[in-house]
């Protein structure tokens, strides 16, 4: 443990432990580096004039010049990134080298500008090749933690993968992408993170913008972070292609540098792989569930082999509980609705099955048969303790999963919100006569409460805690440490966005910081009405996988 340096007293003050156990953050970004050893095993296309789209054979990444934009401007930084992950001080976003960073002209030592191949099961149906279309990977570092983080640029133009694309994403789906993954990470979802984002005058049109007529949009670059974005769509491609071998090397290294406890001379590591991979996606699926986030596009080229939630396209968070609800407009038929992302992750877990047979014995098919099997209670495992924190109830036995159910059927029967209805139920109180007590304040609360069950359900609900021994302001606690306030709504990041679209970043920074504490009741979120119903407007709102 480094002795803590004079500035970082302050945020020790905030609670912000964790910079003191780091080695010294860097000051100055021309001196910081990729380690980049471990990447360059992989095979690489030889090809290197690498506008073209074509199909790419025998080969992990092709190596790809970035595309810069023109005068780029850094519209918002996450400081926690920058400490913990990139080691930084955030005063190096001063340096002139860090714009020019993040648009691919200043290339620290040692980066790459890799675009990965990848294949996928869209919307049901193989794909084929899609790969990074407009995505670099620019190398791995190990953060201060230990962690090996990749940094990929999206947004940053033309690959071999582009297919039709112009391999640019445009401000609104990138300022979405940049809060919401940083978001994620504050509500401990498994998730790829974002460190920055630059803007650039540059447009390009897209079809689908709020009124569905095309438009000409600002295009933006993100950099993001992940521990790997290796996709199932990554093994999916080799194993079509019958790249046996590559297929072998590419699980191994992800075996090798992110589960660490599978030993690589086991003869049944790939087995273990796929045990280890279904068990991370029931987890993070259930806890997507949780907070009332729905992916959008749970194509197998969006579903992380680490079970990290990765590509956020047309997510959204549920504002009235309908369990039907997809955010995606271009999903007419529903497949990836809220209430369907446990069943699409069996689906293409399936796949990612099919695309380890070639490398796994014929006698040893049924265990991994099993381990598929054993997906859906795992995740319902999952689910019931989420859910049993999210009401406190600790002991979480199968009368508790009835008491969760019947309340996500009144909650479905209001169309009551989804999050402030956890948030509030921790405001209940009984009166002098024992009669229940809902503050004024707790809205959604109080919608609920017309419903002719809540009464029973709440009694029922109360004498569970009692018989665990909790006391009502005991439960609000353990409640309201999972239970956000603050989530990051479609209407919040439209305003947003439409902001930082007239060249104000203010608000953006503003939802980042207040996001960093989703739990907290914080001044400038209630000013904004970030608790409030959600504004009328709010339900008109559609988003696309046009971005
Ligand atoms: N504007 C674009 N230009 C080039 N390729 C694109 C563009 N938009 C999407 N693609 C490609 O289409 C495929 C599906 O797109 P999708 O939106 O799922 O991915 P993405 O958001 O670009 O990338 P990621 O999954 O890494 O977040 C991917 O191969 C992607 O690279």
């Amino acid at each position: 443990i480094r002795v803590c340096q004079k500035n970082d007293f302050k945020h020790l003050f905030n609670l912000n432990l964790d910079v003191c156990s780091a080695i010294p953050l860097i000051e100055t970004f021309s001196r910081w580096k990729f380690d980049n050893s471990r990447l360059k095993e992989l095979p690489l296309d030889p090809e290197k004039r690498n506008y073209v789209r074509r199909n790419v054979h025998n080969a992990i990444f092709s190596q790809v010049p970035v595309t810069p934009i023109r005068s780029p401007t850094l519209l918002a930084v996450s400081d926690d990134a920058l400490r913990n992950v990139l080691n930084v001080r955030p005063k190096v976003t001063q340096d002139s080298n860090f714009v020019d960073f993040i648009n691919g002209v200043f290339r620290p030592e040692n980066s790459l500008t890799y675009a990965h191949r990848y294949g996928g099961h869209q919307f049901g149906s193989w794909a084929d090749q899609l790969g990074d279309g407009r995505a670099n990977l620019l190398g791995e570092r190990i953060s201060f933690d230990g962690k090996r983080w990749e940094y990929q640029l999206k947004g940053s133009g033309r690959t071999p993968y582009s297919r039709d694309g112009d391999g640019r994403a445009v401000l609104r789906s990138s300022i979405r992408e940049f809060l919401c993954s940083e978001a994620m990470h504050y509500l401990d979802v498994p998730t790829s993170r974002a460190a920055a984002i630059i803007v650039s005058e540059d447009t390009v049109m897209r079809d689908q913008f709020y009124d569905g007529h095309p438009q000409r949009e600002k295009v933006a670059i993100v950099l993001r972070l992940a521990e790997s974005w290796f996709r199932i769509g990554s093994l999916e491609i080799l194993a079509k292609g019958k790249e046996i071998d590559n297929l072998r090397q590419l699980i191994d290294f992800i075996i090798e540098n992110h589960f660490k406890s599978i030993d690589l001379k086991d003869e049944n590591k790939y087995i273990i792989f796929f045990n280890e991979v279904v068990n991370n996606t029931a987890y993070t699926i259930a806890k997507w569930t949780s907070i009332g986030f729905a992916h959008g596009v749970c194509n197998t080229d969006n579903f992380s082999l680490l079970g990290l939630t990765i590509d956020y396209g047309p997510f959204g968070f549920l504002d009235a509980y309908n369990p039907g609800w997809t955010p995606n407009t271009s999903d007419d038929e529903y497949r990836y609705a809220f209430n369907k992302q446990a069943f699409v992750g069996s689906f293409n877990l399936l796949k990612l099955r099919e695309a380890l047979l070639p490398l796994i014995p014929h006698e040893k098919l049924p265990s991994v048969r099993n381990i598929l099997n054993g997906f859906y209670p795992l995740y319902t495992r999952y689910f019931n303790k989420l859910y049993c924190q999210k009401l406190a109830l600790i002991k979480c036995e199968k009368e508790d999963e009835h008491i969760i159910n019947q309340l996500l059927k009144m909650m479905e029967g209001k169309s009551a919100d989804f999050t402030m209805t956890f948030r509030q139920l921790s405001e209940i109180r009984l009166n002098i006569h024992e009669q229940i007590d809902i503050p004024k304040t707790a809205w959604a609360l109080k919608h609920l409460s017309s419903h002719n069950q809540f009464d029973a359900w709440t009694r029922n609900w109360m004498k569970r805690l009692e018989e665990s021994g909790l006391n009502l302001n005991e439960a609000k606690q353990i409640m309201n440490r999972v239970n956000p306030r603050y989530i990051l709504r479609n209407w919040i990041s439209q305003e947003a966005i439409e902001m930082a679209d007239r060249g104000d970043f203010s608000r953006v920074r503003l939802i980042l910081d207040i996001l960093k504490n989703p739990y907290k009741l914080q001044k400038p979120a209630e000013d904004l009405k970030y608790a409030n119903r959600p504004p009328k407007w709010a339900k008109g709102l559609k988003v696309s996988c046009s971005s």
